[in-house]
């Protein structure tokens, strides 16, 4: 589907729900979205009919879509981390911990981006994958590799998913001869080669943008780190790098650098830290580095699968957010085990009641339901810098959009023992809050049946079109 393909106006009619604030979810069970011609929010009603809303609107020659049973719109996931060419890779990581895990699965797999069929293949894969998950932005990292990179930015543009994509910078020799920039001079031209190309594809920006990435401060020598910093200011883009993540890699930071007062120090010391950056994990931070990090503006994405499989800690979230720093989730695959945001939610929820087990501040360590949502939302759109397009189902924002369907076993029949509306049973009795929960706590793709970006189709299933009534907009 191409991106610039017209779309017509729309009503969606059916619940909705989408978070007001960190701590209140709305759940409006008679709502009525009004998207127009260019899939812009123009209104947003909570108790009208369709006819009721058509005739206020005047928008009788809009296509209704009207959901029916146990069916939600919620917003698009925003994916804040992840590394699209490790998808192969997704589950496997053994015992092995973040820096032998970049020795022994990482390096090897993204060396091969120079093979541009092996690219496509995984790209395109990984791309429909996340759309299926309700993945509706993401920030990428991609590899060293131009055209491979150029490539992902190109499959985002035309599946219609919003990107953040960055070209690797890693020119340090803790990176294989097989696998890192021959000089710094090519790190910065590479990179700017990328940021031309992804400008070109989307002059806008409106769908895919360029994304200056320094891997993480031990990829990257000093003369790097500042040159890519100066790139980034240069073509005003925003940065992403990992921080904090381990503690054998805050160790070898501490060793490379060692004039530094910290590892956020590293990355303030060389321009890095901005109202732009995207710092993920950020599990080990110190109480001063909190405070740089808030003082320059710089975001959170927090990674709980990945902080769980190869072991790297429990990031305290819950204090994070009382200082005031703007968080979302990352799937962080494969160092995450699941390319869904939804399972980083739940995960999110899980390593902080482990936290709050641990820790003096007990309970209040503890993420709520709502909060986790709102990190997944509008959270990680604050930290893309799209807090004012997506998150919500606000007037004047894009509609990004996902419906969660969750069946129901009163309707028996066809789906009796078959379980393919996905793993949440609903006996009819439940509230909208309870179906929100058990979604959030055992929900999976097969709930997710169709994904608009800026009021356009992106990804539809089967049941979805058995679930609306009066047509439907088409990819
Ligand atoms: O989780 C991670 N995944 C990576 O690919 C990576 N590179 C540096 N640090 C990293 N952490």
């Amino acid at each position: 589907m191409a991106a610039s393909a017209t779309i017509q106006r729309t009503i969606y009619t059916g619940p909705f729900v989408h978070s007001l604030s960190l701590t209140e979810l709305e759940i409006c069970e008679k709502g009525a979205i009004g998207v127009d011609e260019n899939g812009i929010i123009a209104f947003v009603e909570k108790e009208l009919d369709l006819g009721a809303v058509q005739e206020k609107h005047s928008w009788q020659d809009a296509t209704p879509v009207q959901l029916k049973g146990n069916a939600f719109f919620f917003p698009g996931f925003i994916d804040t981390h992840t590394h699209a060419p490790q998808h192969p890779n997704t589950g496997l990581f053994g015992k092995t911990t973040l820096l032998d895990w970049l020795q022994t699965y990482t390096f090897p797999m993204e060396s091969s981006f120079t093979d541009l069929k092996r690219a496509e293949t995984i790209y395109r894969n990984f791309v429909s994958r996340t759309l299926s998950h309700g993945t509706t932005t993401a920030a990428y990292y991609a590899t060293i590799h131009v055209p491979a990179t150029n490539l992902l930015a190109d499959i985002c543009l035309a599946r219609g998913q919003r990107a953040l994509v960055g070209r690797v910078c890693m020119n340090s020799d803790l990176s294989p001869d097989y696998y890192r920039d021959a000089s710094v001079s090519q790190s910065v031209a590479d990179s700017k080669a990328s940021i031309d190309y992804i400008r070109s594809i989307d002059p806008k920006g409106s769908i895919v943008r360029p994304i200056v990435t320094p891997r993480f401060a031990p990829s990257c020598t000093s003369e790097c780190l500042t040159s890519i910093a100066k790139l980034a200011k240069d073509e005003s883009t925003f940065i992403q790098t990992h921080i904090s993540e381990n503690k054998g890699e805050i160790a070898l930071v501490q060793e490379l650098f060692p004039t530094s007062k910290s590892y956020t120090d590293v990355y303030d010391t060389h321009n890095l830290l901005t109202p732009q950056t995207i710092l993920a994990h950020a599990v080990h931070l110190s109480a001063e580095e909190r405070k740089t990090i808030l003082a320059r503006g710089a975001t959170l994405s927090h990674c709980p699968c990945s902080n769980t499989a190869i072991t790297s800690g429990c990031a305290p979230i819950r204090s994070l957010l009382d200082e005031g720093h703007t968080i979302g989730l990352g799937t962080d695959v494969s160092g995450g085990f699941h390319p869904s945001i939804l399972e980083n939610v739940r995960h999110a929820i899980w390593t902080s009641r482990h936290l709050a087990l641990q820790s003096p501040l007990g309970d209040a360590a503890k993420l709520s339901t709502e909060e986790a949502l709102f990190l997944a939302t509008r959270g990680g759109a604050a930290v893309v810098g799209l807090a004012d397009k997506v998150g919500g189902f606000d007037v004047g924002k894009e509609f990004d959009a996902q419906v969660v369907d969750l069946g129901s076993v009163s309707e028996g029949g066809e789906n009796e023992g078959k379980f393919d509306a996905g793993p949440v049973d609903v006996f009819g009795w439940e509230s909208w809050g309870e179906m929100v929960e058990k979604w959030v706590y055992a929900g999976d793709d097969r709930n997710t049946t169709a994904v608009w970006v800026r009021g356009r189709v992106v990804h539809r299933t089967a049941r979805f079109e058995g679930r609306v009534v009066d047509g439907t907009a088409t990819p």
